[in-house]
């Protein structure tokens, strides 16, 4: 098609917005399962220049649904080979590919400020949270997307107008009480947890006490229990031992699937509300003479269970013998696509649950359940991609007010559910807050230094702040970092601190200060820092303003409040933990919007 055939039709359907797209500079970050469709959407709608990022290469798994690479380009970078592909759907659109990391210095707040727009297409918090502040503070309006299985996620975000990504906390990762895992499981999921987070560490890599999944919170109430749970580690520890001699496998089956659980029998109480566990013999138990594994689709016999196990435990003991006399690393870590590994779970995790009569499960099933894999589905994706624009259009139209936050799911009687956007979270560390540049030399000004000089003398805080850098950093009752310099506390040029007033709730409290720190100009060798001018720092408000009553006016969207965090600090001790989820928030009420961009009714779906 010519250039100007290509305007026509676009302009005719896009009228006056046209103009705009074709003069937006967007950003992409990620260039995956949404990146790929919704660059395809952006080059053909007709977007004047596009920037995309993405650290990764493409990989064999990417291709069933990221559909601008081929087998080809396995092993390339995704952003260049979807530079390569998409500029071929249409010459006019500008692109530039970076195969980078968006946390990487170069692309600051000066570079997020040469954009019209930013579109995440990310698959984890952490990085998600980046381009949230990155717009932020360039005052640059993101839309914010994610999918899990055939759930998706559209929000507009924009600076002083909208909740950003942080103004509503994100799921932490499950994590299973120690003793549901070790002693009363209760699910197939329980048995899966322990054959790999337990069984597996303990024989071939890290102990129990740095998995993740063990919630060790409970461990109080249970000291004796958990007291004798590490004694059972230890005899495991001892059995390691005999790694490489023939009767190994036996002799762990004997102690895990027999006398561990003996010990558990005699353990009464346990069991008067519950079902009691059944020992297993390894001598009793056949084990059968396969000659490979059974297939990975069906639940597997007993038998089968028991061949596998002692098969794979075999194969996974010349592993470590064979790395032991190359002098390497002894410690192996579970991966779902290693073969060995994903066998001795499965069968590890069927026996246990035939000990404790739940329901065994098929090696497929386990590989998914144990990898926490919920399928990335095409076509959730390519919807996502789809709704994405649609919202951008409102942006680039100037009607922010228009943008609603979209939720595609499966579970409800229509496929998708809108929200009007919310208004920022008062309370917000990262959105709720007023801004400062402060110039500084990282390696020479110390925390202690820059809360006296700055932070009380300029602005006049009280004793009671707390300052996060990512994590808590310091606040009244933690002063370990007073004397360490910012550079010693991984502060650097480009990074954000947030400052807390954590005065007494009977006292107005001012929103969170975000300091941007900027490594200093070199003409003023001698001084730490440049000492900044002050700037009012607003008080918080009790409840945020409705963004219905400033945007929306006459329209009843019964929408619920977004559940408004008191305490940041909390937040962000909890946050250590919850860095790889994907956005996964529900709508808070099920609303038909009307006159809206999109609704799907009785399967008919509306465009405005
Ligand atoms: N910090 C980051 N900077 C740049 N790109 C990132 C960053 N973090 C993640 N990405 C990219 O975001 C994309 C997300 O895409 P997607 O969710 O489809 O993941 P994937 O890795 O392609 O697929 P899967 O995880 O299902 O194998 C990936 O291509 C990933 O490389
Ligand atoms: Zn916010």
């Amino acid at each position: 098609m010519t250039r100007a055939g290509r305007d026509k039709f676009a302009q005719k359907s896009l009228g006056g917005l046209h103009r705009n797209i074709k003069q937006a500079k967007c950003l992409m970050v990620g260039a995956g399962g949404i990146g790929c469709e919704l660059l395809k959407n952006l080059v053909l709608t007709g977007f004047g220049e596009i920037h995309i990022v993405d650290l990764d290469t493409i990989d064999l798994s990417n291709l069933n649904r990221q559909f601008l690479f081929g087998r080809q380009h396995i092993k390339k970078p995704k952003a260049l080979v979807a530079k390569e592909t998409a500029s071929r759907f249409n010459p006019n659109t500008k692109l530039t590919a970076h195969h980078a990391n968006i946390k990487d210095s170069n692309f600051n707040v000066a570079w997020f400020k040469s954009f019209t727009i930013v579109f995440n297409a990310l698959d984890n918090l952490d990085a998600r949270r980046h381009v949230n502040k990155m717009c932020l503070a360039a005052d640059v309006p993101l839309i914010e997307s994610g999918t899990t299985g055939f759930n998706g996620q559209v929000q507009v975000i924009s600076k002083a107008v909208t909740e950003c990504y942080d103004c509503t906390t994100k799921p932490i990762p499950k994590s299973f009480p120690v003793c549901t895992i070790r002693s009363t499981p209760s699910q197939p999921i329980h048995c899966i947890v322990w054959a790999k987070s337990y069984l597996f560490n303990e024989l071939f890599g890290a102990s129990e006490d740095e998995v993740p999944e063990f919630d060790h919170s409970e461990d109080t109430d249970n000291a004796q229990e958990i007291k004798n749970l590490r004694q059972e580690a230890q005899e495991l520890k001892r059995i390691r031992e005999t790694l490489g001699q023939p009767e190994f496998a036996q002799n762990v089956f004997e102690k895990v699937f027999n006398k561990d659980i003996t010990r558990l029998l005699e353990m009464k109480d346990m069991w008067k509300n519950r079902k009691p566990p059944a020992p297993l013999s390894f001598t009793s138990l056949s084990r059968g003479s396969l000659s490979s594994c059974p297939s990975d689709q069906r639940i597997w016999t007993p038998e089968e269970n028991l061949w596998v196990f002692c098969d794979s435990l075999d194969r996974l003991s010349l592993r470590i013998l064979g790395l032991k006399s190359m002098g390497e690393d002894l410690l192996l870590s579970f991966d779902k696509d290693d073969e060995d590994k994903l066998d001795f779970v499965a069968a590890s995790a069927n026996l246990r649950s035939q000990v404790f009569d739940i329901g065994c499960q098929s090696k497929f099933n386990i590989k998914q359940m144990a990898g926490n894999i919920i399928p990335a589905i095409a076509t959730t994706n390519a919807i996502t991609a789809g709704i994405c624009v649609m919202q951008a259009f409102k942006v680039l139209k100037q009607k922010i007010k228009d943008a609603r936050m979209v939720f595609l799911s499966m579970s409800g009687d229509r496929g998708l559910i809108t929200e009007p956007l919310r208004t920022p979270n008062p309370s917000c560390q990262i959105c709720g807050v007023a801004r400062l540049d402060f110039e500084c030399d990282t390696s020479k000004i110390q925390l202690q230094e820059f809360i006296k000089v700055v932070l009380q003398d300029v602005f006049e805080y009280s004793p009671s702040i707390s300052i996060l850098h990512d994590k808590l950093i310091y606040d009244e009752e933690y002063d370990d970092n007073l004397d360490a310099s910012f550079e010693n506390l991984g502060i650097t040029d480009g990074s954000f601190l947030t400052i807390l007033d954590e005065s007494d709730d009977d006292q107005p409290r001012r929103v969170n200060l975000i300091v941007q720190i900027k490594t200093r100009s070199p003409s003023e060798p001698e001084k730490s820092f440049v000492i900044p001018h002050r700037i009012d720092i607003p008080m918080k408000q009790a409840q945020p303003p409705s963004l219905d009553s400033l945007v929306l006016s006459g329209k009843d969207f019964g929408r619920n409040n977004s559940p408004h965090v008191s305490n940041e600090v909390e937040q962000s001790r909890k946050r250590k933990a919850e860095d790889t989820l994907d956005s996964n928030q529900e709508p808070s009420k099920k609303v038909k919007a009307e006159g809206e961009i999109i609704i799907i009714d009785d399967g008919y779906i509306e465009i405005d």
